[in-house]
């Protein structure tokens, strides 16, 4: 169980501060949900929590700077799953998630039994069993995702970093995969940040969320203080209706734009 506390984060990307001042803490076996607009800097923030991307200011995990880390210690401390990265097409499904385990692997070692078994129950909670022997290159969309899901999971570490896991997913799996990230929190306390563009999934999943627009912090807090209409309107420009659900939760409703009104009497 870790916490995560990130401090000041800026990035400069390409001569432009895509990040700029942020900040955030997620408590120990905590869920927290980075939302905002396209573009607003998630995938980012999501980067540089996980060390795979230069930027100032500080990131601690249980208090151990993460950029002091070795690679290997890091991946055994941070699984990251990004949005959508290259696969090598030709390396099987089974292979591909195995690499997970490469952080336990002493150097020129090779996976062991344990490492396999791993990896295979994995595959088996993502319904992905029946693909193991497939190449990368010959999946839908939806496996893909579930595939790269896999090796994060496969890495045992205590922290879980997802930038969209569901985008691709249908409704089912997205369930499937939602269910299975909060079981794994509650029984082995991971702690978890995802960004996430459904903003009544996040309000189901999350304990916390951050609310980014254009590279700062614009609210943090419970869903039910971050995903307020009048937020909503002014940082994704769009008209929503907010239901409070089960345990208080938050369901973001979209609205249309009232056309009932007479359409205006021409000059
Ligand atoms: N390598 C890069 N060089 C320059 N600008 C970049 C680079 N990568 C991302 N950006 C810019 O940084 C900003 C934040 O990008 P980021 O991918 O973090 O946004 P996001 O909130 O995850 O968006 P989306 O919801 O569309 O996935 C965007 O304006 C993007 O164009």
């Amino acid at each position: 169980m870790s916490r995560i506390l990130a401090r000041d984060l800026e990035v400069v990307l390409d001569g432009r501060t895509v990040l700029a001042g942020v900040g955030l803490v997620v408590s120990r076996g905590d869920w927290l949900a980075v939302i905002g607009a396209n573009g607003a800097g998630k995938s980012t923030l999501l980067k540089a929590l996980a060390g795979v991307l230069p930027c100032s200011g500080e990131v601690l995990v249980d208090d151990v700077p993460v950029r002091r880390l070795k690679p290997r210690e890091r991946a055994r401390l941070i699984a990251y799953a990004p949005q959508s990265p290259a696969l090598p097409a030709d390396m099987t499904v089974f292979d591909y998630a195995l690499l997970g385990r490469t952080p336990y692997i002493p150097y020129l070692g090779r996976e062991g039994r344990a490492d396999r078994e791993v990896t295979a129950s994995v595959l088996e909670r993502l319904d992905l069993e029946p693909f193991a022997s497939r190449r990368l290159g010959r999946l839908s969309g939806g496996e893909r995702q579930r595939v790269v899901l896999a090796r994060a999971l496969v890495q045992q570490a205590p922290v879980l970093l997802l930038d969209e896991p569901t985008t691709a997913l249908d409704l089912g799996h997205q369930q499937q995969v939602l269910e299975l990230v909060d079981r794994l929190r509650l029984a082995d306390g991971l702690t978890v940040v995802t960004t996430l563009h459904d903003l009544s999934v996040a309000g189901q999943y999350a304990d916390t969320m951050t609310l980014v627009s254009r590279g700062r912090v614009a609210a943090s807090g419970a869903p039910a203080d971050v995903l307020t209409e009048k937020l909503i309107d002014e940082h994704f420009g769009a008209r929503v209706r907010i239901e409070t659900g089960p345990g208080g939760r938050p369901g973001v409703h979209l609205e249309r734009p009232d056309d009932t009104e007479p359409p205006a009497s021409g000059p």
